[in-house]
């Protein structure tokens, strides 16, 4: 190593390297993702040194608010995350990334509709199975690792996130591309818990005219400086896809992506629990608000279809009536995507 981290005496190494790594927890133990406790090499922090170094500040600065923020409303938000040089840095990459990006898929079973874009927009590609090779991915690769060690905090704090992490790239590139309402935890994800968005967008995004805000429904307090409003009786918050913006939200929490007049790029996180098998799992939100405290989901893939069975109201109502692989593509009456990303099932896990 000649590189000027190594050119220092060990313990100062040493020192710097144990900022990197995730904070000592005992819950860490139980986390069955070796990707949790990954440490950032000396080679990879030479590579983007910016990215590993702010790292710093994000375990140490943010992350008790953060934390806070997410068991309040089941909603993070915190800006002037990396900085503006990693920020462009990572926007090129994905710029550059997603030239081969696909249109996101929608649907499952027979009905699927593999590509709706007025259902949902964006082109992706998923950075879950990394080879060896990242280049010309350096920055979000480390942004990637950067963000995996906010699992162990997360888990000591309530939040199943034992599991497999997988992570997407995405841009909706204007024209009114959308995302409609929808839940992360789906029948086809059934593990996810927690959802971390990073934006590289421009600092300057301005929601009025570009659009492309984030809307969460059942948020428990509104995050600051966001746009906000009620349906009936559901508060819901719009976040603006700004720059440098970090979101994290529970991901059984409904939300959809406004239409949007510019290209929108984000990475996105999820952190699921550890599958323990069975015939039913319990969905339980890790906040003390809201009111999906605990809901059955079916994931019995030989479930029938219910004949005759009218949509139930809520969407897991409807995937406990409907579950398993002959899902349909479906909004529920109050609007609810119910079984996206059914396709990706496989190709998520980690
Ligand atoms: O990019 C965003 O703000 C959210 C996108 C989203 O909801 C998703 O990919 O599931
Ligand atoms: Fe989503």
């Amino acid at each position: 190593m000649d590189d000027s981290i190594s050119s220092l005496p060990k313990d100062v190494q040493e020192r710097i390297f144990s900022f990197l790594v995730a904070p000592p927890s005992s819950s860490a133990s139980s986390d069955s993702s070796s990707h949790c406790t990954t440490t950032l090499s000396p080679a990879a922090a030479q590579r983007s040194p910016h990215v590993a170094g702010r790292s710093v500040n994000l375990f140490d600065q943010y992350l008790p608010d953060l934390v806070q923020q997410l068991k309040k409303s089941g909603v993070a938000v915190h800006d002037g995350v990396l900085g503006a040089a990693e920020r462009t840095s990572i926007l090129q990459e994905a710029r550059g990334a997603l030239q081969d990006g696909v249109p996101a898929k929608v649907g499952g079973g027979s009905t699927l509709r593999s590509e709706d874009r007025s259902v949902r927009g964006d082109n992706r590609v998923w950075l879950s199975h990394e080879g060896p090779s990242v280049a010309g991915r350096e920055n979000i690769h480390s942004l990637v690792q950067v963000l995996k060690k906010l699992g162990p905090t997360l888990l000591a704090n309530g939040f199943e996130v034992n599991g497999a992490k997988s992570v997407q790239l995405a841009v909706f590139p204007g024209q009114g591309t959308l995302y409609k309402r929808h839940r992360d935890t789906s029948p086809s994800s059934p593990l996810r818990r927690v959802t971390i968005i990073y934006y590289p967008n421009d600092e300057e995004w301005d929601p009025q005219e570009l659009g492309g805000a984030l809307r969460i429904f059942d948020v428990g307090a509104i995050p600051q400086a966001c746009a906000h409003g009620q349906e009936g009786d559901r508060p819901w918050a719009d976040i603006s896809p700004r720059g440098d913006r970090l979101v994290i939200f529970n991901s059984v929490m409904e939300h959809q992506v406004l239409p949007t007049h510019a290209p929108r790029y984000a990475v996105t996180m999820w952190m699921s629990c550890a599958d323990m098998g069975g015939p039913q799992d319990t969905l339980k939100a890790s906040t003390d608000h809201g009111p999906s405290q605990s809901l059955p989901i079916a994931r019995a893939p030989e479930m029938q279809e219910a004949p005759g069975a009218p949509p139930q109201d809520r969407a897991f109502e409807m995937v406990a009536a409907w579950g398993g692989s002959r899902r349909k593509t479906g909004v529920a009456p109050d609007g609810v995507l119910c079984w996206f990303d059914c396709f990706f099932a496989v190709a998520e896990q980690d």
